[in-house]
């Protein structure tokens, strides 16, 4: 396992939110994170990410113990985030954007390049607008740009929070080709945290669904089936 969570308890203050939640990420596999609103999606990847602190449990990522490690080193481990709403510098262009995280992997020259032209070859739109302000790109277009610069990290896993949220079926189309070409390309494990069944089915190998705080069910994606999307997932 790239990554496996081992009987979670997290939260704030006085609620404790996560009830004991264990999950595995296979080394260069999707997995999706489903559940309704409120349920604990967003506040088991901060207790991934180390924005939010276990009570107890351990979390082991690429066979170290990090459920004690600072956010900033695990994000140096290889774990890359692109949080709900897009995360952008809305004054920068978009190569400037992109260069930020170029500068942060330390990749200059031929490597430099070629983590780009793989950037472009997922989001050619990006290579059109490389003076554009971030802030100016259409939603869709800023979901792309975050989720290339995550990718500019060689981050092991990807975790994105919600990337359809908000954005045209185009595309969440093309987001979803992303991912699925992420994961054929086999550099790298996802974790997708996703209120868009249709969209974690085509693009995750397994998945796991959280109510109240805990795993209530779990398996390859090819188990999910319409008795549980009705159950736990739809509104
Ligand atoms: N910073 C915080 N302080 C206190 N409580 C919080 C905080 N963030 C989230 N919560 C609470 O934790 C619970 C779980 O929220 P969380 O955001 O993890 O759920 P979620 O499944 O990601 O839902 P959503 O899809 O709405 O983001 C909610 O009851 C929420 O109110």
């Amino acid at each position: 396992m790239l990554l496996s969570v081992r009987n979670v308890y997290a939260g704030y203050d006085e609620s404790m939110i996560l009830k004991g939640v264990s999950i595995d990420v296979p080394e260069k596999k999707a997995v999706a994170l489903l559940g309704r609103n409120g349920v604990g999606k967003t506040t088991l990847l901060n207790t991934i990410l180390g924005l939010v602190g276990t009570n107890s449990g351990t979390i082991e990522f690429a066979g170290d113990s990090i459920e004690r490690m600072p956010s900033d080193r695990r994000a140096r481990m290889g774990i890359g985030y692109v949080p709900q709403g897009r995360d952008i510098f809305p004054g920068l262009t978009v190569w400037e954007n992109l260069n930020v995280s170029l500068r942060v992997a330390g990749a200059k020259g031929a490597e430099a390049e070629s983590r780009l032209q793989s950037v472009y070859e997922l989001f050619p739109v990006l290579k059109d607008m490389l003076k554009r302000k971030g802030g100016v790109l259409s939603g869709g277009q800023q979901q792309q740009l975050a989720i290339g610069r995550a990718l500019l990290l060689k981050p092991k896993i990807l975790i994105l929070d919600e990337p359809t949220e908000g954005i045209q079926p185009s595309i969440i189309d093309q987001i979803e080709d992303a991912i699925y070409a992420i994961r054929k390309k086999g550099e790298m494990s996802v974790i997708l945290v996703e209120q868009y069944i249709d969209f974690a089915r085509n693009a995750c190998d397994s998945f796991y669904i959280l109510e109240r705080g805990s795993v209530v069910q779990k398996g390859d994606i090819s188990l999910l089936d319409d008795d549980m999307v009705a159950k736990y997932l739809t509104v």
